[in-house]
C-alpha cells in the first residue's frame, strides 16, 4: 500500500467539507494500515481542503505539515512525530508510558468508557506521574486533590464567618448576592439540601440559566458549613474542560475568594487548589479516573458529593404509545 495507490484516489478528490472528510479518513486510514512512514497528498489540495486535513490529523494524534508554495504547496502525513520532517526522538520515550491493564481490567474499562466517554481533553496524558504513581505501579493516583479538607470545627467557622464578613464589607459582592437570590433555583435551596440529606441519588431539572451549575455547589456546601460545621469534599463534572475551569472561577468570585482556595478544579494537566478546596470541578474523564483507579478506595470514600451534570434529550415521539 504505497503512494501509488493513494495518489490514483487523490485524483478523484472531492469537493465539500464533509465529502473531504470522508475521503481524507480513507486515505489516512490507509496510510496508518500501510507500512509507510510519511505520505504526501497531491499538489491539487486548496487551502481549506489542507485545514481540513490537519484538523483531521490533530484529533486523530497523526503529525501533518503542508510545505512547498503555491500551486505546488503539498501536506504529508507522518506515523511517528517529526519536526521539520525530522524525526522527533520524544515520540519514542512517549511510547515506553504505554499503560497496558490486564484483560479483565480493560473489558470494564471499555465498557465505562463506552458508556461514559471522556471528553477530548481528557484522553492524553492526565497527570500521568500522579496517576501511574512515581514508583510505576499502574492505575495509582497519589493525588490527594480529592481527599476531603482537614478543617476543624474551629476552622470552618471561621470560614464561615469571613464569608459573611465580606459579604458586609464588599459593595460588588452585595450586587453578586442580590443577583443569586434572584436566580429561579434560589427557592428551591431548602428542598435541595433537605432532598441531599435523606437520599442518596437526587436528580435536579431546570431550565438553562436557572443557577443548577453555579448554586447547587454552594448549596450543599453552605448547609455542610453553617448547619453541620462538617468539612466536606463536593466533587462536580462539567463535559469540558473549559467550563470546568470557568465555572469554579465564576463561583470563587460569587464568594469573594480567589480560585484555589475553597473552589478549585482539575483538569488535564492543570488544576488550581487542592485538598483543602471543599468544591472542586473536573471532567467526566478525571473523576472516571479517580473512581476506577487502583487504591482509589481510601481517599473516594472522602467525596462527601458527587454533581454530574446530565444532557437528557426527552423525545417527546417516545411518549406516544
Ligand atoms: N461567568 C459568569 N459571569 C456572569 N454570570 C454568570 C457566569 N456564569 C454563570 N452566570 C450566570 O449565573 C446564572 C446561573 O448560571 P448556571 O450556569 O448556574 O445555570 P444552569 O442552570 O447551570 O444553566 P445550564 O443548564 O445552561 O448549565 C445565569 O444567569 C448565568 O448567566
Amino acid at each position: 500500500m504505497g503512494n501509488k495507490r493513494f495518489r490514483a484516489e487523490n485524483a478523484g478528490k472531492p469537493t465539500s467539507v464533509e465529502a473531504t472528510r470522508i475521503w481524507a479518513s480513507k486515505v489516512i486510514d490507509d496510510f496508518r494500515a500501510s507500512g509507510n512512514e510519511v505520505y504526501t497528498f497531491e499538489h491539487n489540495l486548496s487551502n481549506s481542503e489542507r485545514g481540513v486535513i490537519h484538523q483531521m490529523c490533530r484529533k486523530m494524534g497523526i503529525q501533518s505539515k503542508s510545505s512547498g508554495r503555491g500551486d505546488q504547496r503539498r501536506l504529508s502525513i507522518y506515523k511517528g512525530r517529526h519536526k521539520n520532517g525530522k524525526k522527533d526522538e520524544k515520540s519514542n520515550r512517549e511510547k515506553l508510558k504505554c499503560v497496558s491493564f490486564p484483560p479483565e481490567a480493560d473489558a470494564i474499562l471499555q465498557e465505562l468508557f463506552t458508556h461514559y466517554p471522556p471528553c477530548d481533553g481528557d484522553t492524553a496524558a492526565t497527570s500521568f506521574n500522579k496517576y501511574s504513581g512515581k514508583s510505576g505501579k499502574q492505575g495509582q493516583w497519589n493525588d490527594d486533590f480529592f481527599r476531603k479538607p482537614k478543617s476543624s470545627s474551629e476552622e470552618i467557622l471561621e470560614k464561615v464567618a469571613s464569608l459573611s464578613s465580606r459579604l458586609r464589607k464588599d459593595k460588588a459582592l452585595q450586587e453578586i448576592s442580590k443577583l443569586r437570590s434572584k436566580l429561579p433555583i434560589t427557592s428551591f435551596r431548602e428542598a435541595i439540601t433537605s432532598a441531599v440529606e435523606s437520599n442518596q441519588v437526587i436528580l435536579i431539572s431546570g431550565e438553562t440559566g436557572c443557577g443548577k451549575t453555579t448554586q447547587v455547589p454552594q448549596y450543599l456546601l453552605d448547609h455542610m458549613w453553617s448547619n453541620k460545621r462538617e468539612t466536606c469534599k463536593i466533587v462536580c463534572t462539567q463535559p469540558r474542560r473549559i467550563s470546568a475551569m470557568s465555572v469554579s472561577e465564576r463561583i470563587s468570585c460569587e464568594r469573594g475568594e480567589s480560585i484555589g482556595e475553597n473552589i478549585g478544579y482539575k483538569v488535564r494537566l492543570q488544576s488550581k487548589g487542592g485538598r483543602h478546596s471543599s468544591v472542586v470541578f473536573c471532567t467526566n474523564g478525571i473523576l472516571l479516573r479517580v473512581l476506577v483507579g487502583k487504591g482509589s478506595a481510601s481517599y473516594v470514600s472522602d467525596i462527601t458529593h458527587i454533581i454530574v451534570v446530565l444532557d437528557i434529550l426527552l423525545n417527546p415521539l417516545s411518549c406516544v404509545h
